[in-house]
Protein backbone atom coordinates (compact mmCIF):
# COMPACT_ATOMS: atom_id res chain seq x y z
CA UNK A 1 0.00 0.00 0.00
CA UNK A 2 1.22 2.99 -0.98
CA UNK A 3 -0.02 6.49 1.51
CA UNK A 4 0.51 9.74 0.07
CA UNK A 5 2.17 12.49 1.79
CA UNK A 6 1.17 15.89 1.27
CA UNK A 7 3.95 17.39 -0.88
CA UNK A 8 3.57 21.58 -0.49
CA UNK A 9 4.52 22.46 -4.26
CA UNK A 10 2.11 24.23 -6.15
CA UNK A 11 0.64 22.19 -8.96
CA UNK A 12 1.87 23.92 -12.00
CA UNK A 13 -1.41 24.03 -14.05
CA UNK A 14 -0.20 24.89 -17.71
CA UNK A 15 -3.64 24.94 -20.07
CA UNK A 16 -6.91 26.24 -20.15
CA UNK A 17 -9.23 25.08 -22.78
CA UNK A 18 -12.43 25.44 -24.71
CA UNK A 19 -15.61 23.80 -23.36
CA UNK A 20 -15.80 19.75 -24.91
CA UNK A 21 -17.12 19.49 -28.88
CA UNK A 22 -15.98 15.89 -29.37
CA UNK A 23 -14.62 13.51 -26.03
CA UNK A 24 -10.72 13.55 -26.95
CA UNK A 25 -8.64 15.07 -24.14
CA UNK A 26 -6.01 15.76 -27.08
CA UNK A 27 -8.69 17.55 -29.12
CA UNK A 28 -8.82 20.48 -26.09
CA UNK A 29 -6.57 23.56 -27.56
CA UNK A 30 -6.77 26.65 -26.04
CA UNK A 31 -9.28 29.38 -27.11
CA UNK A 32 -10.75 32.66 -26.64
CA UNK A 33 -14.33 31.68 -27.40
CA UNK A 34 -17.06 31.16 -24.22
CA UNK A 35 -20.25 29.58 -25.22
CA UNK A 36 -22.75 28.21 -23.32
CA UNK A 37 -22.79 24.17 -22.17
CA UNK A 38 -25.29 22.06 -23.36
CA UNK A 39 -24.52 19.65 -20.16
CA UNK A 40 -27.98 19.44 -18.15
CA UNK A 41 -28.45 16.80 -15.10
CA UNK A 42 -31.85 15.05 -15.11
CA UNK A 43 -34.01 14.43 -12.35
CA UNK A 44 -36.70 11.47 -12.27
CA UNK A 45 -40.21 13.06 -11.50
CA UNK A 46 -38.88 16.55 -10.67
CA UNK A 47 -37.46 17.48 -14.21
CA UNK A 48 -35.00 20.51 -13.60
CA UNK A 49 -31.90 21.41 -16.34
CA UNK A 50 -28.97 22.86 -14.99
CA UNK A 51 -25.57 24.31 -17.17
CA UNK A 52 -22.76 23.27 -16.48
CA UNK A 53 -20.78 26.16 -14.92
CA UNK A 54 -17.28 26.65 -17.11
CA UNK A 55 -15.55 26.41 -13.68
CA UNK A 56 -16.42 22.97 -13.62
CA UNK A 57 -15.22 21.78 -16.69
CA UNK A 58 -12.07 24.04 -16.67
CA UNK A 59 -10.73 23.26 -13.52
CA UNK A 60 -10.62 19.24 -14.43
CA UNK A 61 -8.87 20.37 -17.62
CA UNK A 62 -6.61 22.19 -15.52
CA UNK A 63 -6.37 19.01 -13.50
CA UNK A 64 -5.90 16.56 -16.05
CA UNK A 65 -2.95 18.86 -17.82
CA UNK A 66 -1.44 19.57 -14.20
CA UNK A 67 1.21 16.61 -14.92
CA UNK A 68 1.63 16.52 -18.58
CA UNK A 69 -0.80 15.52 -20.79
CA UNK A 70 -3.03 12.23 -19.35
CA UNK A 71 -5.03 10.97 -21.40
CA UNK A 72 -8.15 9.53 -19.70
CA UNK A 73 -8.23 5.62 -19.08
CA UNK A 74 -10.75 3.63 -20.32
CA UNK A 75 -10.11 0.28 -18.39
CA UNK A 76 -10.12 2.42 -15.40
CA UNK A 77 -13.54 3.53 -16.18
CA UNK A 78 -11.72 7.05 -16.46
CA UNK A 79 -14.86 9.25 -17.02
CA UNK A 80 -14.61 12.48 -15.28
CA UNK A 81 -17.50 14.76 -13.78
CA UNK A 82 -17.73 17.75 -15.15
CA UNK A 83 -20.80 19.45 -13.20
CA UNK A 84 -20.28 20.34 -9.70
CA UNK A 85 -24.47 20.32 -9.28
CA UNK A 86 -24.12 16.46 -9.30
CA UNK A 87 -21.56 15.90 -7.28
CA UNK A 88 -23.39 18.43 -4.88
CA UNK A 89 -26.35 16.75 -5.58
CA UNK A 90 -24.47 13.16 -4.55
CA UNK A 91 -23.72 14.69 -1.11
CA UNK A 92 -26.83 16.40 0.02
CA UNK A 93 -28.37 13.04 -1.52
CA UNK A 94 -25.63 11.18 1.23
CA UNK A 95 -26.65 13.85 4.02
CA UNK A 96 -23.13 14.62 4.20
CA UNK A 97 -22.40 16.93 7.05
CA UNK A 98 -19.67 18.50 8.75
CA UNK A 99 -17.08 15.94 10.80
CA UNK A 100 -18.66 12.97 8.59
CA UNK A 101 -16.30 10.11 7.61
CA UNK A 102 -16.44 9.62 4.11
CA UNK A 103 -14.84 6.90 2.04
CA UNK A 104 -14.74 8.03 -1.80
CA UNK A 105 -13.13 5.67 -4.23
CA UNK A 106 -11.65 6.85 -7.41
CA UNK A 107 -11.13 10.37 -6.33
CA UNK A 108 -10.01 10.79 -10.12
CA UNK A 109 -9.22 14.92 -10.46
CA UNK A 110 -10.70 15.70 -7.06
CA UNK A 111 -14.01 17.34 -8.14
CA UNK A 112 -16.03 15.32 -5.76
CA UNK A 113 -13.81 15.35 -2.98
CA UNK A 114 -13.95 18.69 -3.37
CA UNK A 115 -17.64 18.90 -2.71
CA UNK A 116 -16.92 16.68 0.17
CA UNK A 117 -14.14 18.57 1.90
CA UNK A 118 -16.48 21.89 1.91
CA UNK A 119 -18.92 20.11 3.68
CA UNK A 120 -16.88 19.49 6.06
CA UNK A 121 -16.56 15.69 5.81
CA UNK A 122 -13.05 13.81 6.76
CA UNK A 123 -12.45 12.00 3.28
CA UNK A 124 -10.48 8.34 2.70
CA UNK A 125 -10.30 8.35 -1.15
CA UNK A 126 -9.07 5.47 -2.75
CA UNK A 127 -7.62 5.96 -6.29
CA UNK A 128 -5.85 2.96 -8.08
CA UNK A 129 -4.32 5.32 -10.73
CA UNK A 130 -1.05 6.31 -9.34
CA UNK A 131 -1.14 9.62 -11.17
CA UNK A 132 -4.35 10.70 -10.47
CA UNK A 133 -3.36 9.57 -7.19
CA UNK A 134 -0.79 12.07 -6.62
CA UNK A 135 -2.50 14.72 -8.44
CA UNK A 136 -5.59 14.21 -5.71
CA UNK A 137 -3.64 14.62 -3.00
CA UNK A 138 -1.26 17.78 -4.39
CA UNK A 139 -4.50 19.81 -4.96
CA UNK A 140 -6.15 19.42 -1.30
CA UNK A 141 -2.40 19.55 0.27
CA UNK A 142 -3.17 21.78 2.47
CA UNK A 143 -5.87 20.18 4.17
CA UNK A 144 -6.11 17.37 7.11
CA UNK A 145 -9.32 15.93 6.21
CA UNK A 146 -8.12 14.03 2.90
CA UNK A 147 -6.41 11.07 2.95
CA UNK A 148 -5.17 9.65 -0.37
CA UNK A 149 -4.97 5.92 -0.82
CA UNK A 150 -3.53 4.42 -3.86
CA UNK A 151 -4.63 1.35 -4.12
CA UNK A 152 -7.24 -0.80 -5.94
CA UNK A 153 -10.13 -0.98 -3.61
CA UNK A 154 -11.06 -4.01 -4.84
CA UNK A 155 -8.16 -5.46 -3.06
CA UNK A 156 -7.63 -3.50 -0.36
CA UNK A 157 -8.59 -3.87 3.41
CA UNK A 158 -10.77 -0.46 3.95
CA UNK A 159 -11.84 -1.38 7.26
CA UNK A 160 -8.28 -1.43 8.57
CA UNK A 161 -7.94 1.97 6.61
CA UNK A 162 -10.97 3.65 8.18
CA UNK A 163 -9.64 2.47 11.79
CA UNK A 164 -6.25 3.93 11.28
CA UNK A 165 -7.93 6.97 9.64
CA UNK A 166 -10.22 7.76 12.98
CA UNK A 167 -7.38 6.83 15.11
CA UNK A 168 -4.91 9.22 13.92
CA UNK A 169 -7.19 12.02 13.81
CA UNK A 170 -8.25 11.33 17.37
CA UNK A 171 -12.15 10.55 16.22
CA UNK A 172 -13.99 8.51 17.99
CA UNK A 173 -15.10 5.07 16.36
CA UNK A 174 -19.04 6.01 15.82
CA UNK A 175 -19.83 2.54 14.25
CA UNK A 176 -22.49 2.66 11.70
CA UNK A 177 -21.99 6.68 10.80
CA UNK A 178 -19.29 6.57 8.03
CA UNK A 179 -20.50 7.05 4.51
CA UNK A 180 -19.46 6.33 0.88
CA UNK A 181 -20.03 8.81 -1.59
CA UNK A 182 -18.52 7.37 -5.24
CA UNK A 183 -18.23 8.26 -9.01
CA UNK A 184 -17.67 4.85 -9.60
CA UNK A 185 -15.78 3.52 -12.54
CA UNK A 186 -18.74 1.05 -14.33
CA UNK A 187 -16.52 -1.61 -14.72
CA UNK A 188 -16.03 -2.52 -10.88
CA UNK A 189 -19.38 -1.13 -9.65
CA UNK A 190 -21.03 -4.70 -9.03
CA UNK A 191 -17.75 -5.78 -6.93
CA UNK A 192 -17.50 -2.76 -4.86
CA UNK A 193 -21.62 -3.06 -4.37
CA UNK A 194 -20.85 -6.69 -3.23
CA UNK A 195 -17.63 -5.69 -0.84
CA UNK A 196 -19.62 -2.71 0.70
CA UNK A 197 -23.23 -3.60 1.35
CA UNK A 198 -22.82 -5.98 4.18
CA UNK A 199 -20.79 -3.70 5.45
CA UNK A 200 -23.53 -2.29 7.87
CA UNK A 201 -21.54 -2.45 11.17
CA UNK A 202 -19.41 0.51 9.56
CA UNK A 203 -21.40 2.54 7.02
CA UNK A 204 -25.01 3.98 7.10
CA UNK A 205 -25.02 4.86 3.73
CA UNK A 206 -23.54 4.33 0.14
CA UNK A 207 -24.20 6.70 -2.49
CA UNK A 208 -23.19 5.94 -6.21
CA UNK A 209 -23.00 7.11 -9.35
CA UNK A 210 -23.66 4.26 -11.39
CA UNK A 211 -24.46 2.97 -15.12
CA UNK A 212 -28.12 3.92 -15.41
CA UNK A 213 -29.38 0.74 -16.24
CA UNK A 214 -27.25 -0.79 -13.32
CA UNK A 215 -29.14 1.55 -11.01
CA UNK A 216 -32.39 0.63 -11.89
CA UNK A 217 -31.86 -2.91 -11.83
CA UNK A 218 -30.29 -3.09 -8.59
CA UNK A 219 -33.26 -0.34 -7.40
CA UNK A 220 -36.13 -3.05 -8.13
CA UNK A 221 -37.62 -4.43 -5.49
CA UNK A 222 -40.63 -5.60 -7.37
CA UNK A 223 -39.73 -9.41 -7.55
CA UNK A 224 -41.84 -10.12 -10.32
CA UNK A 225 -40.17 -8.91 -13.07
CA UNK A 226 -37.74 -11.13 -15.74
CA UNK A 227 -35.00 -8.75 -14.59
CA UNK A 228 -35.04 -9.69 -11.14
CA UNK A 229 -31.55 -11.71 -10.20
CA UNK A 230 -29.49 -13.04 -7.49
CA UNK A 231 -27.97 -9.71 -6.94
CA UNK A 232 -31.06 -7.84 -5.99
CA UNK A 233 -31.14 -10.66 -3.60
CA UNK A 234 -28.19 -9.76 -2.12
CA UNK A 235 -29.48 -5.75 -2.14
CA UNK A 236 -32.43 -5.79 -0.62
CA UNK A 237 -30.48 -8.64 2.31
CA UNK A 238 -28.27 -5.95 3.32
CA UNK A 239 -29.91 -2.62 2.03
CA UNK A 240 -33.15 -0.26 1.33
CA UNK A 241 -31.64 0.49 -2.25
CA UNK A 242 -33.36 4.13 -3.49
CA UNK A 243 -32.98 5.12 -6.88
CA UNK A 244 -32.53 9.07 -7.22
CA UNK A 245 -31.59 10.59 -9.91
CA UNK A 246 -30.58 10.07 -13.48
CA UNK A 247 -27.48 11.83 -15.12
CA UNK A 248 -26.90 12.10 -18.77
CA UNK A 249 -24.05 11.45 -19.91
CA UNK A 250 -23.00 14.73 -21.67
CA UNK A 251 -21.90 15.22 -17.41
CA UNK A 252 -18.81 13.38 -18.59
CA UNK A 253 -15.72 13.81 -19.80
CA UNK A 254 -14.59 11.73 -22.01
CA UNK A 255 -18.34 11.16 -22.98
CA UNK A 256 -19.29 7.43 -21.98
CA UNK A 257 -21.94 5.61 -24.55
CA UNK A 258 -24.53 5.26 -21.39
CA UNK A 259 -26.64 7.34 -18.91
CA UNK A 260 -25.62 7.36 -15.28
CA UNK A 261 -27.80 7.39 -12.59
CA UNK A 262 -27.14 7.86 -8.53
CA UNK A 263 -28.73 5.44 -6.46
CA UNK A 264 -28.59 5.35 -2.65
CA UNK A 265 -28.63 2.23 -0.10
CA UNK A 266 -29.13 2.97 3.15
CA UNK A 267 -27.56 -0.11 4.98
CA UNK A 268 -29.05 -2.97 7.63
CA UNK A 269 -27.42 -3.50 10.63
CA UNK A 270 -27.05 -7.56 11.03
CA UNK A 271 -29.79 -7.64 13.57
CA UNK A 272 -32.21 -6.59 10.37
CA UNK A 273 -30.72 -9.10 8.13
CA UNK A 274 -33.57 -11.54 7.43
CA UNK A 275 -33.16 -14.58 9.57
CA UNK A 276 -30.78 -17.37 7.82
CA UNK A 277 -28.54 -19.95 9.93
CA UNK A 278 -25.56 -19.36 7.00
CA UNK A 279 -25.36 -16.57 4.80
CA UNK A 280 -22.78 -18.86 3.02
CA UNK A 281 -25.18 -21.33 2.03
CA UNK A 282 -27.90 -18.88 1.22
CA UNK A 283 -26.72 -17.35 -1.02
CA UNK A 284 -25.29 -20.50 -2.70
CA UNK A 285 -28.48 -21.20 -3.19
CA UNK A 286 -29.72 -18.41 -4.90
CA UNK A 287 -27.22 -18.62 -6.97
CA UNK A 288 -27.70 -22.15 -7.76
CA UNK A 289 -31.51 -21.61 -8.21
CA UNK A 290 -31.08 -18.38 -10.50
CA UNK A 291 -31.42 -20.02 -13.57
CA UNK A 292 -34.75 -21.67 -12.96
CA UNK A 293 -36.07 -18.89 -10.07
CA UNK A 294 -40.43 -18.70 -10.50
CA UNK A 295 -42.38 -15.90 -10.29
CA UNK A 296 -44.51 -17.80 -7.57
CA UNK A 297 -40.60 -18.75 -5.92
CA UNK A 298 -39.94 -14.90 -5.42
CA UNK A 299 -43.29 -13.95 -4.01
CA UNK A 300 -43.30 -10.56 -1.69
CA UNK A 301 -42.83 -12.68 1.42
CA UNK A 302 -40.01 -14.46 0.06
CA UNK A 303 -37.59 -14.10 2.83
CA UNK A 304 -39.96 -14.94 5.45
CA UNK A 305 -41.72 -17.97 3.68
CA UNK A 306 -38.41 -20.09 2.72
CA UNK A 307 -36.09 -19.57 6.00
CA UNK A 308 -36.95 -22.68 7.09
CA UNK A 309 -35.88 -24.37 3.78
CA UNK A 310 -32.93 -22.39 3.53
CA UNK A 311 -31.63 -23.11 6.89
CA UNK A 312 -31.70 -26.90 5.87
CA UNK A 313 -30.20 -26.52 2.59
C1 LIG B 1 -15.56 7.57 -13.17
S1 LIG B 1 -13.96 8.17 -12.66
C2 LIG B 1 -14.50 9.31 -11.40
C3 LIG B 1 -13.50 10.37 -11.10
C4 LIG B 1 -13.97 11.47 -10.17
N1 LIG B 1 -14.49 10.96 -8.92
C5 LIG B 1 -15.03 12.32 -10.82
O1 LIG B 1 -16.18 12.29 -10.37
O2 LIG B 1 -14.70 12.99 -11.79
C6 LIG B 1 -13.43 6.74 -11.74
C7 LIG B 1 -12.12 6.90 -10.96
O3 LIG B 1 -11.88 5.65 -10.28
C8 LIG B 1 -10.52 5.26 -10.43
N2 LIG B 1 -10.47 3.78 -10.34
C9 LIG B 1 -10.69 2.88 -11.33
N3 LIG B 1 -10.61 1.62 -10.85
C10 LIG B 1 -10.34 1.74 -9.51
C11 LIG B 1 -10.13 0.79 -8.47
N4 LIG B 1 -10.18 -0.54 -8.69
N5 LIG B 1 -9.87 1.24 -7.22
C12 LIG B 1 -9.81 2.57 -6.97
N6 LIG B 1 -9.98 3.52 -7.93
C13 LIG B 1 -10.26 3.12 -9.18
C14 LIG B 1 -10.12 5.83 -11.79
O4 LIG B 1 -8.72 5.95 -11.92
C15 LIG B 1 -10.88 7.16 -11.79
O5 LIG B 1 -10.12 8.17 -11.19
Amino acid sequence: MLVLRPTRSPSPYSVSCSPPRGTLLSSLVPTPRRRPLPFVVACAGQPEVRRICEDDYHSTVRSLNSRGRHKPRKSLGQHYMLNSSINEELVNVAGVGEGDVVLEIGPGTGALTNVLINAGAMVVAVEKDPHMALLVQERFNSTDQLLVLQEDFTKCHICSHLTSFLEKNHMETRPTSAKVVSNLPFNISTEVIKQLLPMGDIFSDVVLLLQEETASRLADCSLRTPEYRPINIFVQFYSDPEYKFKVERTNFFPQPNVDAAIIKFRLKQSAEYPLVTSRKSFFSMVCLHSSTFSVSFLSKSFFQERMVELQDY
